[in-house]
């Protein structure tokens, strides 16, 4: 691949920090990889690792692919020293598990939690907040991911999360620190102590700089608070410092990535490049792009065909599977890969909306009902997989404290592994097909697969159950009809999908169905606002046909934004 001119004085800059802003669809991904194969080559027999940090595994499958497939013929040790990580394992791997235990205070090797753990209900382990009329309330065990931390000035305070409101935590330091001693971290918790290692140990810190002197990151507009104040903390002490981003896609601010980390960089006296050649999408839909980031990107590619576009379709809301229909045939008929285009909803109870999904069943039957749904609707395994070691977990007594993290890592428990992702894979030893009566098929066949699961655990293991399976695993809320249900099924199978799950991606086709007439306003009204940026993400992921479904009783809202922005009825 020839790169632009943009690409090729970034990827030759003398080394220094660096910030590049580019517009979606400019070819990050093969100016950071061209990037990380020039500075290593640069770095000749030096120890060094030039890492290269992104947030998704699957943004982190791509670069190492990538990577690879640039320098499979290179047997240079050195050369081979680069580190292709997500940034939670970056930090996981080279500090929190090997360092943080001494800032912790804890004896063996710090374990991730997920809130389902038995030993959290401990009182002792409780953190509290404060409402807005001054109740103390707990946060219940299941919700200790929504503790979150914030910076007040210098100040670092725990807030607890719900509903997108923030409630301050009255006892944040201090559980922190207890679950500290045991080892427990949240994901939050644990950059809050690799932060605290790293602040609190500068032999360390010149350690790490020693071996990453060179840093990478991808999607630079995500990183939150804590992932900030560590970069900043390396930055400070040398390391090179490499942000590549697009403001234009921040769309993390629940998780507290609101791009002020990039903002504060471009502040800083840091050489700035752009990249702002759209490399993926036709025309019309880069300038409609441009007209809702208040940019001028340029199209890499000429308009194809007539077909080709930013289109709107009107539906009603009550025949959703019609308008999803009406994208297929258009899909299929222009010659678009359906299998490459998806249908995309703000957020998940949009999806829920429109695939009709339910919850089904109570208590541990209700979750085995989900990781049904997971891998046969969504063909989601491993969240499956998942699903079904927080059930077991709940259901065995006598597990250790890190029981999911030790099913997932520690060879001991390899055999139990390899049971459960039987129990997944195969349906007439585990969990039974979503295609049956939920009642009276899908049911009894599950108390016997759980059970039988369960036993085996027990005679490997010695774990027993902590209660009789009838009482554990009941039939309750469990309809007598197919626990998927197949009728809001459209005429070809097609993904369905959330926009942040498609980030990073290029779609031949893309319908983008706003479920609520303010996420269509928005999008029209520009980046600013995040809801704004999440249509402009759906919006640029298209490679060549982007339609916006909207509901008919919207339409005159909307019919005159339409017109001047040349979007025409499909
Ligand atoms: N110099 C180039 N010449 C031709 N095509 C290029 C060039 N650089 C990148 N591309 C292509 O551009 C497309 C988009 O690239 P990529 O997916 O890296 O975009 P991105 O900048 O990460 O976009 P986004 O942030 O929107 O996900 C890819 O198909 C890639 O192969």
């Amino acid at each position: 691949m020839k790169l632009s001119e943009q690409q090729h004085q970034i990827v030759n800059s003398d080394l220094s920090s660096m910030l590049i802003i580019a517009c979606a669809g400019s070819g990050k991904t093969e100016t950071a990889i061209q990037k990380l194969i020039k500075l290593r080559s640069d770095m000749a027999d030096d120890r060094g690792y030039v890492t290269l940090l992104s947030f998704t595994n699957t943004a982190i499958k791509t670069f190492r692919n990538r990577y690879f497939s640039l320098t499979s013929k290179n047997t240079d040790r050195f050369k081979n020293r680069v580190c292709i990580e997500t940034i939670d394992s970056f930090i996981t791997t080279n500090i929190l598990r090997p360092h943080s235990f001494r800032i912790m205070g804890c004896k063996s090797t710090p374990f991730l939690i997920s809130g389902k753990e038995s030993f959290l209900k401990n009182k002792g382990f409780q953190y509290w907040y404060t409402t807005p009329l001054n109740k103390i309330l707990p946060v219940k065990n299941e919700n200790i991911n929504n503790v979150t931390i914030k910076l007040k000035g210098n100040d670092i305070e725990f807030y607890y999360k719900e509903n997108k409101k923030e409630y301050p935590i009255t006892n944040g330091f201090g559980i922190t620190k207890k679950l500290g001693k045991i080892g427990a971290y949240t994901h939050e918790l644990g950059k809050y102590w690799v932060l605290k290692t790293l602040s609190q140990n500068e032999n360390l810190l010149s350690a790490i700089i020693r071996r990453f002197p060179i840093i990478i990151v991808d999607e630079a507009q995500d990183i939150d608070v804590l992932h900030g104040l560590i970069l900043k903390l390396l930055h400070k002490a040398r390391c090179k410092l490499i942000l590549i981003g697009d403001p234009n896609q921040a769309i993390f601010e629940f998780s507290g990535a609101n791009g002020d980390f990039l903002k504060s960089f471009e502040e800083k006296s840091i050489k700035n490049y752009p990249l702002s050649i759209n490399y993926r999408s036709v025309p019309k839909i880069v300038s409609v792009a441009n007209l809702v980031s208040n940019r001028k990107d340029k199209a890499n590619r000429q308009e194809d065909s007539a077909n080709y576009g930013i289109y709107y379709v009107l539906y009603d809301k009550d025949n959703i599977g019609n308008l999803v229909n009406i994208f297929i045939s258009k899909v299929e008929e222009i010659g678009l890969n359906i299998d490459n285009s998806a249908v995309l909803c703000r957020n998940r109870s949009g999806i829920d909306k429109l695939l009709g999904t339910r919850e089904l069943g109570q208590g541990k039957t209700k979750l085995l009902a989900l990781a049904t749904i997971k891998r046969d609707k969504h063909k989601k395994y491993k969240e499956a997989f998942d699903i079904v070691v927080q059930c077991i977990s709940g259901l065995l007594s006598s597990l250790p404290n890190n029981f999911a993290e030790l099913v997932n890592h520690d060879p001991k428990f390899k055999q139990l592994k390899q049971m459960i992702w039987i129990f997944i894979r195969n349906p007439s030893k585990g969990l039974p097909l979503g295609e049956q009566l939920a009642k009276n098929q899908w049911y009894p066949a599950l108390k016997l697969n759980i059970s039988n699961l369960l036993k085996e655990i027990e005679s490997n293991y010695g774990f027993q159950l902590k209660s009789a399976i009838g009482n554990v695993i009941s039939s309750k809320n469990l309809p007598n009809e197919p626990l998927i249900n197949n009728s809001t099924m459209f005429k070809r199978t097609i993904r369905v999908d959330t926009v942040h799950q498609v980030k990073g991606e290029s779609l031949d086709a893309v319908l983008y169905i706003s479920t609520e007439k303010e996420h269509l306003k928005e999008m029209i009204n520009g980046t600013k606002k995040e809801l704004g940026r999440i249509g402009y993400v759906a919006l640029t992921r298209a490679k060549n046909l982007f339609v916006i479904g909207i509901q008919k009783e919207w339409y005159s809202v909307f019919t005159k934004t339409f017109s001047d922005l040349n979007v025409a009825e499909l």
